[in-house]
């Protein structure tokens, strides 16, 4: 599996690692929200900012940086727009969006943002070379909340996302049934055995979706989205205790 240094953190290398987010609408909630997710047993911190209702305003917002940079001390921190597209919290034009990931990636705050596939499509942009430059690592993601594609359009994705210069490649589906969380877990294999270089995470979300949230080790997904014991931000997550319990069973050595 392929590694990534992130911080004081290893993305690919041992368990998947545990990001929860942190969802706020102003500052008194961001900073009270950042000092409670920092005490919690996570190892990755994902500030969706979509919530955030200072989000036109770039002087708020690297202040807003700031806060949660302090509160959280030296844990490694996502940046994420989440547009409503894919199921954020609030509607941002592209200018406005390419804009905002930029400012955050000049704040020096950030560890990682999170850059969504079809956004990047609409318009060239030089924005991944650019978070490269400021040594901010990009997950490149993509969320459908309605349906679970074919397994060969998932392999594309998660491929086209790699090509285009994710150092993460995410993508997040919703199931119907179980067979259709299996597809997810089938394709993460089939990513792990052919293209060992590429650092992914494969979300099958929703009830019939939470086994994919728990087996990143045997299939090869680096992190994982457990909720924050007060808000999650997407269908199915999973309490981090739970995650971490099912993570010490699934990836369980006999040491003989
Ligand atoms: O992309 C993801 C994954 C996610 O959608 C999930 O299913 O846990 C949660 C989001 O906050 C995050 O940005």
């Amino acid at each position: 599996m392929s590694e990534l240094k992130v911080r004081n953190l290893e993305l690919g290398k041992g368990k998947p690692k545990v990001c929860v987010p942190l969802v706020a609408k102003n500052f008194e909630e961001l900073f009270s929200e950042a000092i409670r997710l920092s005490k919690l047993d996570c190892d990755v911190i994902e500030w969706r900012a979509d919530y955030f209702m200072y989000i036109h305003d770039a002087r708020f917002m690297k202040k807003a940086a700031y806060f949660v940079r302090y509160a959280i001390d030296d844990k490694p921190l996502i940046f994420t727009y989440r547009t409503l597209q894919e199921g954020g919290g609030q509607h941002i034009e592209l200018d406005e969006y390419l804009e905002l990931n930029r400012t955050m990636i000049d704040t020096g705050y950030i560890d990682m943002v999170d850059l969504e596939l079809e956004m990047l499509l609409e318009r060239p942009t030089d924005i991944l070379d650019y978070s490269k430059r400021k040594s901010v690592r990009a997950i490149v993601s993509k969320h459908n909340n309605h349906f679970t594609p074919k397994k060969e359009h998932m392999e594309e994705t998660i491929k086209d996302m790699y090509d285009f210069g994710g150092d993460v490649c995410k993508l997040a589906v919703t199931p119907s049934d179980l067979s259709d969380m299996l597809s997810v877990l089938e394709v993460s294999n089939n990513i792990q055995e052919d293209y060992p270089d590429i650092p992914f995470v494969l979300i099958s979300m929703g009830e019939f979706g939470q086994l994919s949230r728990m087996t990143g080790e045997l299939f090869g997904s680096v992190m994982t989205y457990a909720s924050n014991g007060k808000k999650s931000s997407a269908p199915g997550q999973l309490p981090i205790s739970v995650v971490r319990d099912a993570m010490e069973v699934i990836g369980y050595k006999n040491e003989e």
